[in-house]
């Protein structure tokens, strides 16, 4: 029984791996360097399921991986991408530092790369955006997700932050096709909002991935239970990717970065600390879920608009 759209790449097996990276501080270089080291030690097989799993086929790094996480920040690390959809981008031109170090990485390493966010700087409409690249192993930028929903948020007493001080969202919803799956792009706070990710599931998304970086506040309750709802919820596998604490930073990152199938079961999770993690992407269960509990054709969109068709 086929529940996705035509045009969507067969799904396959793969290998993902995911780096819940540390180090990261107000020396942009230094960051980078260190995201350069862990790619290659990813690559390599190093980390949690490495040995068992082999060479990654996609990469993942968390959110906000270049830069300190704060709005004060974000304009002073931004960098201008100039990305535009359905054009063949020149990274060799790009004014992008961080774009052309994550484009060395993917073929260097032979990667699919989808490179965390970064702050950037459209100088067309002067806005900041929190932004994620992806990178196929030929070094190519082939996509851009402009996080949506930005993190406002006050719970008193525990934390406030306000991204909108200093960033806009972005207004589209995207994804990526290669040989093996088509893979939803999402960032953090973003998983809060379910339509997007029901969005890129109809789309024909086998897999979403959103970079995140959840708090010690809202870590623990709600972390884990978004990524799974979702994951059930689509029927899709999900993972999110967050940086590793840092409790002498601004911002205390809740780390466990997480794999989970699309019956809701985790397949690997981090602790608080720098690590890799390697799952196994198999359709397998993705067919096994929608075929069993087949609520992708059970919708009724008689009752309830289909929020995948627009408004
Ligand atoms: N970086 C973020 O968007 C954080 C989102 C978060 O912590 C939440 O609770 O939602």
């Amino acid at each position: 029984m086929s529940t996705l759209p035509p045009g969507a790449p067969a799904f396959k097996p793969f290998n993902l791996a995911v780096i819940q990276l540390g180090q990261i501080g107000a020396d942009k270089r230094a960051n980078l360097n260190h995201a350069r080291d862990m790619i290659r030690r990813a690559a390599s097989g190093e980390g949690v399921g490495g040995a068992k799993h082999g060479k990654p086929d996609l990469i993942v790094l968390p959110e906000c991986f270049n830069s300190p996480y704060g709005h004060v920040h974000f304009p002073v690390y931004a960098e201008t991408i100039e990305f535009k959809q359905g054009e063949k981008y020149n990274v060799e031109a790009s004014k992008s530092e961080s774009v052309k170090v994550l484009s060395e990485a993917a073929k260097a390493e032979g990667v699919w790369l989808l490179g965390g966010s970064i702050p950037e700087k459209d100088p067309s409409d002067g806005n900041v955006y929190n932004t994620s690249t992806v990178y196929s192993p030929q070094g190519e930028l082939v996509a851009v997700h402009r996080k949506v929903h930005l993190f406002d948020i006050d719970i008193p007493g525990k934390i406030k932050f306000k991204e909108s001080e200093t960033l806009t969202g972005g207004s589209t919803v995207n994804y990526f096709d290669t040989e093996f799956a088509r893979v939803g792009l999402g960032i953090c706070y973003d998983v809060r909002f379910p339509e997007l990710s029901m969005i890129s599931a109809r789309q024909g998304c086998h897999v979403l991935i959103y970079p995140g970086a959840f708090n010690l506040t809202t870590g623990p309750l709600h972390w884990e239970l978004l990524v799974r709802a979702r994951a059930v919820d689509n029927q899709v596998y999900f993972s999110m990717c967050s940086p590793a604490r840092d409790l002498t930073a601004g911002y205390h990152a809740w780390g466990h970065s997480l794999v989970v199938d699309p019956m809701g079961s985790k397949l690997v999770e981090a602790e608080d600390g720098e690590t890799i993690l390697h799952a196994r992407i198999d359709p397998k269960t993705f067919n096994d879920a929608r075929a069993g509990i087949p609520v992708t054709v059970q919708r009724r969109f008689d009752v309830y608009p289909d929020v995948s068709k627009g408004s």
